[in-house]
């Protein structure tokens, strides 16, 4: 995969047809994974974008294109709550994702929320480590979302986390939504395979203009942290999301 630092943009005419385009690349990487080491690991991401996409990744159009049985299941960041919280990452991934395909709870990683945050996160990162050992943990894919505010993961504007040299998990206290978050550090997100931003809606224009265009700020636009240090970022964009990015915009061929 050609590695060149510029974030390859794949942008459809409709949410529909990207979340197609990510179902597909969803579905690349994991039998790339499978082919090179018989198993692959994915860090899925949260909020409302991917619930579409994980629906569609288990109907018939493609439960049958990869060997789920061989997947190990992340979480790129998780809120401070219980599984069975409407707000659960994990629990909106087991309805949508997990328990349709009969994913076997031993493939499934949660943060364990019952725990403080600090604790939760040093946890995770020693569930991670555990995984991956002896080798660096180096996902296969990387799954994220874009809030409003430029944030990505609960890498989230001001906050601490976003200086951090580690590649772990950690805790962080995120002021707008006074709660909580676990999550993936930037540096933690980089070391993977393939990363990919699934991003729709015209809400969502200004945020991908600011983090695609704008001088780097990364205290301003968090989601400018990820940059993969091997191959590229990819975009999956709507035209909506995209409206912003004049001919960079433009819809591309997939
Ligand atoms: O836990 C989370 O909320 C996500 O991981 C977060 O980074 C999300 O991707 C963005 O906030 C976009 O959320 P929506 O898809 O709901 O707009």
């Amino acid at each position: 995969m050609e590695k060149n630092n510029l974030p390859e943009l794949h942008i459809a005419a409709s949410s529909e047809e990207v979340l197609r385009q990510m179902a597909e690349f969803f579905r690349d990487a994991a039998l790339r994974a499978v082919a090179a080491q018989d198993r692959f690991s994915v860090a899925l991401s949260g909020g409302n974008s991917p619930r579409k996409l994980f629906e569609l990744l288990a109907s018939a159009a493609y439960r049958d294109q990869l060997p789920w049985e061989k997947g190990a299941f992340f979480f790129g960041d998780e809120r401070n709550v219980p599984h069975d919280d409407p707000e659960s990452n994990y629990g909106m991934a087991k309805a949508a994702l997990l328990d349709p395909l009969g994913i076997k709870p031993e493939q499934v990683f949660a943060v364990n929320t019952a725990l403080p945050p600090e604790q939760a996160a040093e946890q995770y990162t020693q569930d991670i480590e555990q995984f991956f050992a002896p080798y660096t943990a180096r996902f296969d894919l990387v799954l994220l979302g874009l809030g409003d505010n430029s944030h990505t993961a609960s890498l989230f504007p001001h906050t601490p986390v976003l200086h951090t040299t580690e590649a772990n998990v950690q805790a962080v206290f995120v002021e707008e939504k006074q709660a909580y978050r676990i999550t993936f550090t930037a540096p933690l997100i980089n070391q993977a395979r393939a990363v990919a931003f699934l991003v729709y809606g015209g809400d969502k224009a200004l945020a991908v203009k600011r983090v695609l265009t704008e001088d780097r700020q990364i205290e301003e636009y968090p989601a400018q942290l990820i940059a993969p240090t091997s191959g590229n970022v990819h975009w999956f964009m709507d035209q909506a999301a995209a409206a912003e990015l004049g001919q960079l915009g433009a819809t591309t061929a997939d």
